[in-house]
């Protein structure tokens, strides 16, 4: 897997291929020896975090983007991470996927938990340590990420549920096991009841997707990527400014 390297000077509106630019890091395995695969789903930028629309329209797609690369760049830095697929029609996010290292495949086109199947090869995880990612965790970082994965090794597979414990941001199948994501309404329970064992509870910043204003008000509290952080200086939209649409 090629690693991203952190570029505080990009900005969320302007994506360049060198912002993200790579070095190679062969063999990389989690603190277990696995090899981790991590699957990314996001959906086109013009129809993305439709819930973001009240912030107008180069907001909502300039914050979808930017979420998406952060994330692309915590991946790329965890230690453990040795593949990453990217599964979107997004021609702006494939280029940037592509300069760091990662497969990008076209989305089948029949939902989220369809999409995942197909970034997994049809659902077998194969001898790989999988796990199935959202695009919208600004907050996310490499070593958080690492963290989260070192204690999904744990389980056949697991689930790390949002902020609200009622969502999924993520979820992990080992190796030979069948991957069964049911990402969509109340996805953590539908997790668990699948047999995917809770993990990082106490990981916020694993948990915070953004799916509203609210939720992009709560992640800058929390910390947001670099990327993401410009993108909202660039929008003009600040902590306080979110916080008035609670
Ligand atoms: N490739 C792919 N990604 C998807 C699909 N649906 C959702 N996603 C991604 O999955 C993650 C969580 O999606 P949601 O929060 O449910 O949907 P969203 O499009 O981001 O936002 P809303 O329009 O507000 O529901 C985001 O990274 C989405 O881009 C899909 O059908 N295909
Ligand atoms: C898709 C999910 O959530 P949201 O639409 O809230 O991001 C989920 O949690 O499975």
């Amino acid at each position: 897997m090629r690693r991203a390297s952190g570029d505080p000077s990009a900005s969320g509106r302007r994506p360049t291929a060198s912002s993200l630019r790579t070095a190679t890091t062969p063999s990389r395995t989690d603190v277990n020896g696995h090899p981790w695969r991590v699957v990314i789903c996001a959906r086109r930028l013009d129809v993305a975090k439709s819930r973001l629309r009240p912030l107008g329209e180069e907001a909502r797609q300039g914050l979808a983007l930017a979420m998406a690369r952060d994330v692309l760049k915590a991946v790329g830095g965890a230690p453990g991470v040795s593949e990453v697929v990217l599964v979107s029609d997004d021609p702006s996010l494939a280029h940037l996927a592509r300069a760091v290292g990662a497969v990008v495949l076209r989305d089948p086109g029949l939902g989220l938990n369809s999409a995942f199947l197909h970034g997994m090869g049809a659902g077998r995880s194969g001898d790989t340590w999988t796990a199935m990612l959202m695009a919208d965790l600004p907050c996310l970082t490499s070593h958080v990420l690492q963290r989260v994965l070192d204690a999904a090794a744990r389980h056949p597979a697991a689930v790390v549920a949002d902020r609200e414990g009622i969502g999924s941001t993520l979820l992990t199948t080992a190796p030979g096991c069948r991957a069964r994501p049911r990402f969509g309404e109340r996805s953590f329970h539908q997790h668990v009841a699948t047999g995917a064992t809770p993990v990082a509870a106490d990981e916020p910043r694993a948990r915070c997707d953004v799916d509203t204003q609210a939720d992009l008000g709560v992640a800058l509290g929390i910390g947001v990527g670099a990327i993401t952080a410009h993108a909202v200086e660039d929008f003009g939209l600040d902590r306080v400014g979110l916080n008035k649409q609670l």
